[in-house]
Order: C-alpha cells, then structure tokens, then sequence
C-alpha cells in the first residue's frame, strides 16, 4: 500500500540549527499520528514541507506517492490559529467553500452547485457550525472560526490531513467534537492525520503512533512506547516523569530543558494533580 505521507531521510537546517535530520516516516491512509514536542522543534516545520511550502534540506518527502508540491487538493490543512481582521466581511459558509476551490464538479452547472453546496451544509453542521453560518467571520469568536477552519481542511474529503494545533482556543467540548471528527474522518475515509498538539490527553483515544521531537532528536511510536519515562528522559536529556492518571498522561519535569511557555502540555495536566 502506499503510504498517504513518506519521508526518508529527512532533514530540515536553518542554517546552522538543525531541527530534524534522518527522520524517516511513514504514514498509513487512515492512520492518526499525533506530533507532539516543545516550541521550536519543528512540528509546524514539518507540516510546511509537506505543503510545500519548505524545502527539505536533505531527504525526499512524498504525499500520496509523489514528491510534495504546494497547492496539491490531495492535502486538508487547519493552520495554527491567527487573530481574523474584526472587518472581515467573508461569511463562514464562503470559508469553508475555499476548501472546495481547485475540486472538479463535473460540466452539470446547476447539479454541480447544488453538490457543492450540500458538502458545505455536511462540514458546517459537522463542526457545529451550521448556526453561524451567514454570519462574518470577523465577527465570530476565535473557537467559532476555529471550527470553521476545521470544515475547511475537512469539506475536500483530503487523503491527508495536517493539523497545527486545531485544539486551541475551542473549549473542553469542542475540542471533544472536533478531535473525534478528525479521529473519525481518518477511519472512515483513510484520510491519514498528522496533528501537532502540545497535548496529547484531549486526542489520546484517536492517537495510532506518536512522532516526538526534542532539540534535533525524535522517537515514533504508539503511545505506549514513546510516552514513557525512559524515552522522554532519553529525549529532552534529563529527568522527565510520565505518569499515567486514569486514562490520561501526565508528563512532568520536561521544563529543565524548555521555556515556561514550552511546557504547556507539561503544566496543565500536571495542575490536575493538586
Ligand atoms: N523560515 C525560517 N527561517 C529560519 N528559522 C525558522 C524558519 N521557520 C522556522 N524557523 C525556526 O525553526 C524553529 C522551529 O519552528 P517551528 O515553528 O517549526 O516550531 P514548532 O515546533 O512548531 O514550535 P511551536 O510549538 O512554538 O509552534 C523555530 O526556532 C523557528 O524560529
């Protein structure tokens, strides 16, 4: 079977920092791989090779079984979450048509409108969107355009889906709705999921294997293997403590090496034990 993303040898230097060097990967159609590390080790890095939008330094990087290239419909994308202009007039239904730009509907106007029309309809009320709809997007809060970004990337039926932290500014539920969405989306549809998180706990029920990147060193793997005391101490190059609470993980310690705003998925779950 070919793999929905392939890289081999992959390495990525901005000029002397080398972010990740011999990183072979392959992703499966359908498999959900959560890419989880500090700030600045190259998790949206790597998203951006694989749209194109960053050569490799070394290594090749396929989507789909050709060489990555920008623009390519194969590819859903959800960035990280940037402030929308307040005067935006776009309306959320016109956002979420984007995702369908470039997607050929056949020479039946009138049956093709309609088609497109219904795949909008099907990703608003997927995200719970469908009741701001009409409304402009500049005017919406940031987890109400949030979910719009999501029916985007999801509205092409894409054979690869890459998320930058989609779980930001959307609360507890929604992060619940959108996370088992996207969760679903893979299964059902063998669209194969890269998603950058610093938290794994909200997408643990979805997560096949982890891909953790630590100052130039990573370890993939399912969860079981990776997020574990061992290898986070042999990563981050210190002692870190992975605990299991309940059905979560709680990863303690991993601050000695990164900045008090690098350890969010270390503080937050860890605030949960007091
Ligand atoms: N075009 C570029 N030129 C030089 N350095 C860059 C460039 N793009 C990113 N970097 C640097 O590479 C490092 C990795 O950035 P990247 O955004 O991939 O990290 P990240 O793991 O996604 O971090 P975060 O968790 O903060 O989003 C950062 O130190 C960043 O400043």
């Amino acid at each position: 079977m070919t793999a929905a993303v392939r890289l081999r040898q992959a390495r990525l230097a901005y000029g002397d920092r080398v972010l990740w060097d011999g990183l072979d990967l392959d992703v499966a159609p359908g498999e959900f791989l959560a890419v989880l590390g500090p700030n600045g080790s190259g998790k949206t890095s790597l998203l951006r090779v694989l749209l194109g939008m960053h050569p490799l330094s070394g290594g090749t990087a396929e989507v789909g079984g050709e060489p990555v290239r920008r623009g390519s419909t194969k590819i859903g994308y959800i960035p990280q979450q940037r402030a929308v202009d307040t005067s935006l007039t776009l309306r959320g239904r016109d956002l979420v048509g984007l995702g369908l730009d470039g997607h050929r509907w056949g020479p039946f106007a009138l049956r093709a409108r309609a088609a497109r029309r219904d795949r909008i309809d099907a990703a608003l009320t997927s995200v719970g969107a469908a009741g701001y709809a009409k409304a402009p997007v500049g005017l919406l809060s940031g987890g109400e355009q949030q979910r719009l970004r999501v029916a985007q990337a999801l509205v092409g039926e894409p054979a690869v889906l890459l998320c930058d932290e989609p779980l930001l500014s959307l609360d507890l539920a929604h992060q619940r709705v959108v996370s088992a969405l996207i969760g679903e989306r893979a299964r059902q549809s063998g669209a194969a999921v890269l998603f950058v998180t610093h938290e794994i706990n909200p997408v643990l029920d979805q997560v096949d294997r982890v891909l953790y990147l630590v100052d130039g060193r990573f370890r993939i793997g399912p969860p079981a293997e990776v997020m574990t005391t061992e290898t986070l101490s042999e990563l981050y190059r210190t002692r870190v403590e992975v605990l299991r609470l309940r059905d979560r993980i709680v990863v303690v310690g991993a601050e000695a090496e990164t900045t008090a705003e690098d350890c969010r998925h270390v503080r937050e779950p860890a605030e949960e034990l007091r």
